[in-house]
């Protein structure tokens, strides 16, 4: 977890960034602070318009921060041009110069630093190892496959040995093959090289599968940050909930620590810290749903409709209060069936409304300090 690791490096921070493009238009960043650390795959998750590429934008100096400092291994670089930032971006449409063949794209920012030929050869070439692409050296890259112009992207912002590599959605305009493929192959690369990785995406089956790391952005704010585990079993609140993955997100009320009630039933959770009376958001994933009979299950509700999935049952159920239940689940129900729910208490998770990262870790500090937790079980 954050702040816990000794070891580990940072290599940028942003302390409260805003940034505003215009001074008549509402920030599209807003007060945005966290640590990246070296050598790690990160990726920033978020729906269009969430303030994604602004962040790489600002990483790589394209553009400066209205408000707040961005630190590059320490020291302010709020104002230094992007030539003299060890950083390289790769863009969603490669930007590749199509009259240069895969060498000379490669070769190109080299030459710029002036670079002799020698060793602007041996630094290419070893790129093109490194993406698979050797033998490719004469191609033309109109010659290549969606796939291969990626990889001369990437060859060419590796080429010039970056602290961090800034990926814009590279993926996106690949087939879902080539692309899962591709995913396979960044990771691979970045363990490889060892260099930062900043990733952006809006898909976030693609984050969870990539990285050490995710931020997950909504409206110029990182809602959570944290492992994919950690956000995908223990998300924040329901924003983070429901971009995360396919969730059942219901409206609950905290009785008391570790228990909580849901559709008029009280159930055994492991949240605390709360208060008595609170209503909060309840999230239990598809796949903690285990289907039973009527009378043994914990919910009782109505099969509404099923899809078979290949490897599973897609059930939706009905409660009596109306809440839809989604479950993911090997045995087959009939629609129309009144059938019961299982789930083990750690299966609920419990959200404050429209509580943020910062809120809620000063929540658990402060109930953690006055012994909130000491009580249970005893
Ligand atoms: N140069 C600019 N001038 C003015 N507004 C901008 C500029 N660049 C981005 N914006 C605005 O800032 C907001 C955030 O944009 P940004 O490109 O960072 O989002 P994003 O999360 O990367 O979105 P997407 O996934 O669609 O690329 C948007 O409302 C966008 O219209």
């Amino acid at each position: 977890m954050k702040g816990l690791v000794g070891l580990e490096e940072t290599i940028i921070r942003f302390e409260h960034v805003t940034k505003q493009y215009d001074h008549n238009d509402p920030a599209v960043l807003k007060d945005v602070s966290f640590e990246i650390q070296r050598g790690k795959f990160y990726t920033l998750l978020g729906p269009s318009g969430c303030g994604k590429t602004t962040i790489l934008r600002l990483i790589a100096g394209f553009t400066e921060p209205s408000k707040g400092n961005i630190y590059f291994n320490g020291k302010v670089i709020n104002r230094v041009p992007a030539n003299e930032r060890q950083v390289n971006t790769v863009f969603q449409d490669y930007a590749l110069f199509p009259h240069l063949n895969v060498f000379e794209n490669v070769a190109f920012g080299l030459r710029i630093k002036g670079l002799k030929n020698e060793a602007i050869k041996a630094k290419v070439l070893e790129a093109l190892r490194f993406v698979n692409l050797s033998g490719y050296e004469n191609r033309e890259i109109t010659e290549m496959s969606g796939g291969q112009r990626q990889r001369v992207a990437i060859a060419r912002a590796i080429v010039n040995e970056p602290e961090i590599l800034l990926l814009d959605e590279p993926l996106s305009a690949l087939d879902l093959k080539l692309r899962t493929e591709m995913q396979y192959e960044l990771r691979e690369l970045q363990r490889r090289l060892g260099i930062t990785f900043i990733f952006v995406t809006h898909d976030q089956e693609e984050a969870l599968a990539m990285s050490d790391e995710i931020f997950v952005l909504n409206e110029g704010t990182i809602q959570q940050s944290g492992t994919p585990t950690d956000i995908y079993d223990e998300p924040i609140n329901r924003f983070v909930a429901d971009f995360i993955g396919e969730s059942n997100i219901v409206k609950g009320r905290m009785l008391r620590d570790f228990e909580v009630e849901i559709a008029g039933k009280t159930f055994e959770c492991v949240d605390q810290g709360l208060n008595e009376g609170e209503t909060v958001d309840i999230v239990i994933r598809p796949e903690d749903l285990e289907i039973t009979s009527h009378e043994s299950g914990k919910l009782q509700v109505r099969v509404d409709t099923q899809l078979f999935r290949g490897v599973h049952y897609e059930i939706s159920c009905y409660d009596d209060t109306g809440n839809e239940w989604l479950v993911h689940s090997t045995r087959k129900a009939t629609v129309g069936e009144r059938i019961g729910l299982t789930f083990e208490p750690e299966a609920i998770h419990v959200m404050r409304l429209g509580e943020t990262e910062e809120e809620f870790d000063k929540r658990l500090e402060s109930y953690e300090e006055s012994g909130g937790g000491d009580s249970h079980g005893s």
